[in-house]
């Protein structure tokens, strides 16, 4: 756990880039570990992107923020994960319209050999891991198997953004707040074949009583089969493919909601998610029969500052079937950077 007032060690690789510039200024502030809890702050970048970081280390200056304690801008990555309590691993090229996240494995998967390899020879020994650049699993998973002396529990891929998302168009459908809503679940790939799965979650009602969501919505639709019809017509498909319909609509991949979601995951890691549970691609136990080693996404609780997978959950048939493709995919990619030498 982390002792308030000691100061920890934060390294956020693509720094210079959308994503970094949207999430440092709340790491500094500290949205990340809290309000007792000084950061330094280690800004890798290539060495074209480096002007653009150390503008955003001028700023973060000029904001005065109390918790931050040192700003470094490097592209070096020995010297940018030399003790780094936490990771931030964004720092690689988004997709564009018509891509998708998939088709960035061979420009983006180079990148994290090296920068596991860096980990493993400088990080803390408490070093947490979260890749956000795409396509995370994978690039997680290429990350871990440069990195032997680190726990492979230590390295997870976000898919955070996915779970929010899915909260978001939940409340919005049953027109209830976000804070209503809880125990979704986002199982699989950050791609289009993820799965997100409201089979456990729960809604608030106004008196605080919670309802399964799976009969809320059945009331709402009128039947069960007319809200399942909505799940697999209407809700999956937007979740799972909100980022090209981002890309869409801004021009660009997200980056506010990816920056937040980021931030969610690492502070839930470190502080604990209480009684509900989120969503996360961490290293396979080989639960739910997700083949051990693969980096997928799972419903998760953080006790103790460790990941647990939850576990014991029903899985529809439905469920099932998506989660064995999003699966299947997982694996597809992991051959693929097998083959192109990624993996060590
Ligand atoms: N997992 C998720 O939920 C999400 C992931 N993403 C991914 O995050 C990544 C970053 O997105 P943006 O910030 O919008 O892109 P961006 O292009 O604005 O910034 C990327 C930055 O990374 C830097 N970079 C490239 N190679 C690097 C290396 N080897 N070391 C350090 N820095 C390096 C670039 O110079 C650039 O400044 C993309 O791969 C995008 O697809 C985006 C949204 C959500
Ligand atoms: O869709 C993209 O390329 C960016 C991303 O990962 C997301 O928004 O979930």
């Amino acid at each position: 756990m982390i002792e308030s007032g000691e100061p920890q060690t934060i390294t956020v690789t693509g720094a210079g880039g959308q994503i970094g510039y949207a999430m440092l200024f709340r790491i500094a502030s500290g949205a990340l570990l809290g309000p007792d809890v000084p950061v330094r702050l280690r800004l890798l970048e290539i060495p074209q992107g480096l002007r653009s970081a150390q503008g955003a280390a001028l700023e973060l200056g000029d904001c005065a923020f109390g918790l931050l304690d040192s700003i470094e801008v490097t592209d070096d990555p020995a010297r940018a994960f030399d003790g780094a309590n936490i990771a931030l691993l964004v720092g690689s090229r988004p997709r564009g319209p018509g891509m998708e996240r998939g088709d960035l494995l061979a420009a983006n998967g180079a990148i994290f050999g090296p920068q596991g390899a860096a980990l493993n020879a400088g990080a803390a020994d408490d070093i947490r891991v979260a890749v956000v650049g795409n396509p995370a699993n994978t690039n997680a998973l290429i990350a871990a198997a440069h990195a032997p002396d680190i726990p492979g529990e230590r390295f997870t891929a976000l898919t955070r953004l996915d779970h929010n998302r899915a909260v978001g168009q939940l409340a919005l459908r049953l027109g209830v707040p976000v804070s209503r809503i809880s125990g979704v679940s986002i199982w699989g790939n950050h791609s289009a074949t993820q799965v997100p799965d409201i089979n456990h979650a729960t809604v608030a009602d106004e008196h605080g009583v919670w309802h399964p969501v799976p009969e809320r919505l059945a009331e709402v639709f009128g039947s069960a089969p007319a809200a399942e019809q909505w799940l697999a017509g209407e809700f999956i498909p937007r979740v799972a493919k909100r980022g090209a319909e981002i890309i869409e609509v801004r021009g660009s991949s997200s980056v506010g909601s990816a920056a937040a979601a980021a931030i969610d995951h690492v502070r839930d890691w470190v502080a604990g998610t209480g009684a509900d549970h989120t969503s996360v691609a961490l290293a396979s136990d080989g639960s739910y029969a997700v083949p051990q080693g693969l980096v997928s996404s799972f419903p998760a609780r953080s006790v103790g500052g460790q990941w647990h997978i939850v576990q014991g959950l029903s899985i529809t048939p439905a469920v099932q079937l998506r989660i064995d493709a999003s699966v299947a995919e997982l694996v597809a990619e992991r051959d693929a950077v097998a083959a192109l030498g990624l993996l060590g």
